[in-house]
């Protein structure tokens, strides 16, 4: 009879000298680290979901997490699998085991200790072993952004942090707005798509150009334009998860800098109302307080005052400063309705790639709406009605979310609904002309025409700054 111990050294002793002849070398990626989950294997199990098939005659695991839409496969228990990468064979196994029972715990383990064990050619460790495990975690992490709904960030909780530190609260992000829902001119969203599209495969156009990678739209238009739907397309189209930034919510820039480090990469940045929730003309007024005079808005890195507001060089930091740059592609949105309002500085050619504005409903527009709510497509709608519609639905200036409002009313009897549609452009129509001459005759249109002008003005100059800009970035 052999002592334990003598038989324990002896089979430690011929491990060694397997593993030191055998042409493998392995590596465990257990499930628990300690106490903590390791991510790595969270990060495998995704990617080796990914690339199992089912003709494999492997035994797969099947799972749908909760607010999921999608199925993922596993490795079952025990089951091996071999994966190449770059021309190189290696051989994942999933190995569970009963894990001895507890006595005392603080918190308890799991009764099944899991993990993976990755075999690799010694001779090709140095090869793939670094660049393989990147690349798993990167293809782990697309896996999760698709089968994920999108999530929906916010920083609404009054500068406290959640129990992990982290300054951010999320939900699930389920709104159904799609490019092809929104009720908008088509060569305009062709070109916002493509825009995107564009952004998204540029990876080495940013490099080699030497910009950071990420890109600003602002939008502008009145209520019910549909901005917060174009923000909901583009992040259902991108796959992106949306950080909605309450500005109010923000008391210092270094707060601000703060709250942009915590966002991760592929993702919108959304601050809606920009006029309303910041003071726009702070930036270069000098400004008292306590006696002590602080000038904002000087350049990079500098702090508001004593700390306690958030100021338009801050916020340009944020969005244009070294800071922005600490994750990559990422989109800043900015909605507003009084782009007139927006200090020029947001405005300049290369702060905010592209302004897009968000209109009242125009013909185009109009028929995407009646498809969307009724099934309608341009044949089914009676030919004169349809004419009539063209040719009052720009003079009744209602906003796509009035048309909705009436198509949902009546979308139970959908001649009714295109009926009612066209009676209410009419009248709209009419009350807007006759609301004109009636300005006119209260001596107000003059003031209103100004206004209008200066609006249109600007709009203007920021449409062909669009233009030019959008030239120089597609070269
Ligand atoms: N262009 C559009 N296409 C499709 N639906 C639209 C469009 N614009 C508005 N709607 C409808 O109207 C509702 C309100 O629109 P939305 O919230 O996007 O407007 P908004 O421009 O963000 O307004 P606000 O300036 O008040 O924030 C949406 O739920 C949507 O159903
Ligand atoms: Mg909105």
């Amino acid at each position: 009879i052999i002592p334990p111990e003598l038989r324990f050294a002896f089979l430690k002793l011929f491990n060694r000298t397997f593993h030191l002849f055998s042409p493998h070398c392995y590596f465990d990626i257990t499930e628990l680290d300690g106490v903590n989950t390791n991510e790595l294997y969270n990060a495998v199990q995704l990617y080796l979901s990914s690339s199992v098939s089912i003709a494999a005659g492997n035994r797969l695991t099947l799972t749908r997490a909760v607010n999921s839409s999608s199925v993922t496969f596993g490795l079952s228990n025990n089951d091996s699998i071999v994966d190449t990468f770059n021309d190189v064979t290696v051989l994942w196994e999933h190995v569970v085991t009963q894990r001895q029972t507890q006595t005392f715990a603080w918190r308890p383990l799991p009764e099944e200790k899991r993990g993976f064990t990755l075999r690799i050619k010694k001779r090709d460790k140095v090869l793939i072993l670094n660049s393989y495990l990147d690349y798993i975690v990167e293809k782990a992490d697309e896996i999760r952004r698709k089968n994920q709904d999108r999530l929906l960030y916010t920083n609404a909780r009054g500068g406290s942090l959640d129990s992990r530190g982290h300054p951010w609260e999320s939900v699930p992000f389920k709104h159904p707005s799609t490019f092809e829902t929104l009720a908008m001119d088509p060569r305009k969203k062709e070109r916002i798509m493509d825009d995107l599209k564009d952004f998204v495969e540029g990876q080495m156009f940013y490099q080699k150009t030497g910009r950071a990678w990420k890109r600003g739209y602002l939008l502008y238009g009145p209520p019910g334009t549909g901005k917060s739907s174009m923000i909901a397309a583009m992040a259902n189209y991108l796959g992106y998860d949306i950080y909605d930034l309450e500005l109010t919510e923000v008391h210092s820039n270094s707060e601000l800098r703060k709250l942009l480090m915590k966002t991760s990469s592929k993702s919108i940045i959304v601050i809606e109302d920009i006029d309303c929730s910041i003071n726009l003309t702070n930036r270069a007024t000098p400004k008292h307080r306590g006696g002590q005079e602080t000038r904002s808005g000087s350049g990079l890195g500098e702090e508001s005052g004593n700390g306690n507001t958030i100021t338009l060089s801050g916020l340009l930091n944020f969005t244009d400063g070294l800071w922005s740059c600490c994750g990559s592609e990422r989109i800043f949105v900015f909605t507003t309705n009084h782009i007139e309002k927006l200090d020029p500085a947001l405005l300049r050619s290369g702060r905010m790639d592209m302004h897009v504005c968000m209109s009242y409903c125009d013909f185009s527009s109009l028929k995407i709406l009646l498809k969307n709510y009724l099934g309608y497509e341009e044949e089914d709608v009676d030919e004169d009605v349809l004419k009539e519609m063209e040719r009052v639905v720009e003079k009744a200036e209602m906003t796509p979310a009035d048309v909705s409002e009436s198509l949902i009313k009546n979308r139970r009897d959908k001649e009714k609904a295109v009926r009612e549609l066209l009676v209410e452009l009419k009248s709209r129509g009419e009350m807007n002309v006759k609301g004109g001459k009636l300005r006119g005759q209260s001596g107000n249109l003059r003031e209103l025409e100004i206004v209008e002008e200066e609006e249109k003005r600007a709009i203007d100059n920021v449409e062909d700054e669009t233009e030019l800009e959008d030239n120089v970035c597609k070269d």
